[in-house]
């Protein structure tokens, strides 16, 4: 069986055809960096990155775009409540983002691009639209024009135009030739940024800059173009329409991950019922967070609490306390070859909770074979096993994985205690030359030692 997908455009599961063999191309909606990432951002870091590592692992050679959107209302609308400039506060809350997706082991996308470094391409996108009568200027303002477009407008979201509510722009609604038409670039408003075009100067609309973005990376035509549900209306039948009007074919499947919610709603910033996610890592180790953000079917709802959590890491254990065994009794043995259950549920539609069945069915033939002491089955479970968990991002013995517990503390203090009791033993025997050279060496490693009524201390010199 090879890759089928579901597809939201035409609402069915479809069979992965790319446009070029051997090469996928795949775009998707990334953060808008207006604060520190919650665990539904993270979600879809992982969701993501499970389907590029299983493009990856079905051999092909996989262009991963994912964008940051660095100029928005929201980050506006932070940047003056904070009074911090907006391009700091998009700078510093993309590295949060970013340090998220890395300590969660999500591989570093092809590319990022970033909104403002685009605006030339979104001029001439603009224009073509304009030139071929499926935009307007008002101003300063750029509008998509959505009775031009009538046809097909809504085929994403399978909605008909007649029963669609307004798109909520923020600029110079009043002006649009009809309710439904979306800005492509907002005229400038003093105090924000701006960027000088033919129609004046203005910042983009979001829908523009990832049309703008995934054709630069991808070209006018791709294969996956990905994002939360919560994108499907109106913000990709917005880039598709802009796309499809100025001539190009676009994406050709639409993936969309269920959102992680709280009591049944988004978890989303402007609700404010986040939990972020370094909230998360101190209740669980990251691998074990990656698991739970992974486990369940992408295109279903993840609704959050503290025992679903719990369960994860406990499964995630016993899969690691298993790999730990087998190598104490058979040595490392490196990946070896898929077992072929564990690649049908991954190419029907990523079907990792099915994925997983596998691999904790291979975890109990591997403690079965443990306890009997059969090495040869050992080696074969621990290859399968190692193979399938790589897949997954979560095999404990590759990185980030690997020696990420390691807690060095307890050698460094039996290394000092042990520095300390032989200057104890040479002030006592009256040799201070010896003991002060101890103590010198101490302090040059950055280690203080501090003489109390009960005996030397330590402490580690923070400089
Ligand atoms: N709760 C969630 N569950 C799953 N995916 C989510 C969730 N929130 C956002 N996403 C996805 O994460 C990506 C980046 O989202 P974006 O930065 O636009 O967040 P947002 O929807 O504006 O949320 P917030 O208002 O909390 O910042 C998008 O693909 C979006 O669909
Ligand atoms: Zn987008």
């Amino acid at each position: 069986m090879s890759l089928r997908l579901y597809d939201t455009g035409t609402r069915g599961i479809r069979e992965f055809t790319p446009l070029t063999a051997g090469h996928a191309g795949v775009y998707v909606c990334g953060a808008t960096p207006q604060a520190a990432p919650h665990i539904g951002h993270m979600r879809s870091g992982v969701t993501y990155d499970l389907l590029f590592r299983w493009l990856v692992a079905s051999g092909y050679d996989v262009t991963f775009v994912r964008n940051v959107t660095d100029v928005d209302d929201k980050i506006i609308n932070v940047a003056a409540q904070t009074g911090t400039p907006w391009f700091a506060v998009a700078e510093a809350n993309q590295r949060v983002f970013n340090k998220g997706y890395d300590e969660l082991g999500c591989l570093p996308p092809t590319v990022e691009p970033r909104a403002t470094g685009h605006v030339p391409e979104m001029i001439t996108l603009m224009r073509r639209l304009i030139e071929d009568g499926h935009a307007y200027n008002v101003g300063d303002d750029v509008y998509f024009d959505v009775m031009s477009w009538s046809g097909r407008y809504g085929s994403l979201s399978h909605q008909r135009l007649d029963s669609m509510r307004a798109a909520g722009d923020s600029v110079g609604d009043h002006a649009k030739h009809d309710p439904r038409d979306f800005a492509l670039w907002k005229g400038a408003k003093p105090g924000e940024p701006s960027w000088e075009t033919p129609w004046g100067p203005g910042r983009p609309g979001w829908h523009l800059e990832c049309s703008a973005m995934a054709t630069k990376y991808l070209g006018p035509a791709f294969d996956i173009h990905g994002g939360g549900v919560d994108l499907i209306f109106p913000h990709h039948e917005n880039e598709l329409a802009q796309s499809a009007a100025a001539g190009d074919e676009f994406a050709r499947y639409w993936v969309h991950n269920g959102l992680l919610t709280v009591n049944g709603e988004k978890m989303s910033k402007s609700i404010g019922n986040v939990v972020l996610l370094s909230d998360l890592l101190d209740k669980a180790r990251p691998v074990e967070v990656r698991y739970y953000l992974g486990s369940a079917h992408y295109r279903s709802m993840i609704d959050y609490s503290d025992e679903a959590l719990h369960d994860a890491a406990a499964a995630y254990r016993r899969i690691e306390a298993f790999v730990v065994r087998a190598v104490e009794m058979a040595g490392r043995v490196e990946p070896g070859t898929l077992p072929q259950a564990f690649a049908d549920a991954m190419n029907d539609d990523l079907g990792v909770p099915q994925a997983l069945a596998v691999i904790h069915e291979a975890v109990r033939e591997g403690n079965t074979a443990l306890t009997a002491g059969d090495k040869d089955t050992l080696v074969r479970v621990l290859a399968e096993l190692r193979a399938m968990l790589g897949v997954l991002g979560i095999d404990p013995l590759s990185p980030p994985w690997e020696g990420a517990d390691e807690d060095l503390s307890g050698v460094l203090d039996a290394l000092v205690s042990l520095a300390i009791e032989q200057r104890q033993a040479a002030r006592e025997r009256k040799d201070y030359a010896a003991a002060d050279a101890i103590r010198d060496r101490l302090t040059a490693a950055g280690i203080l030692i501090e003489d109390t009524p009960r005996g030397p201390r330590w402490e580690l010199k923070r400089s």
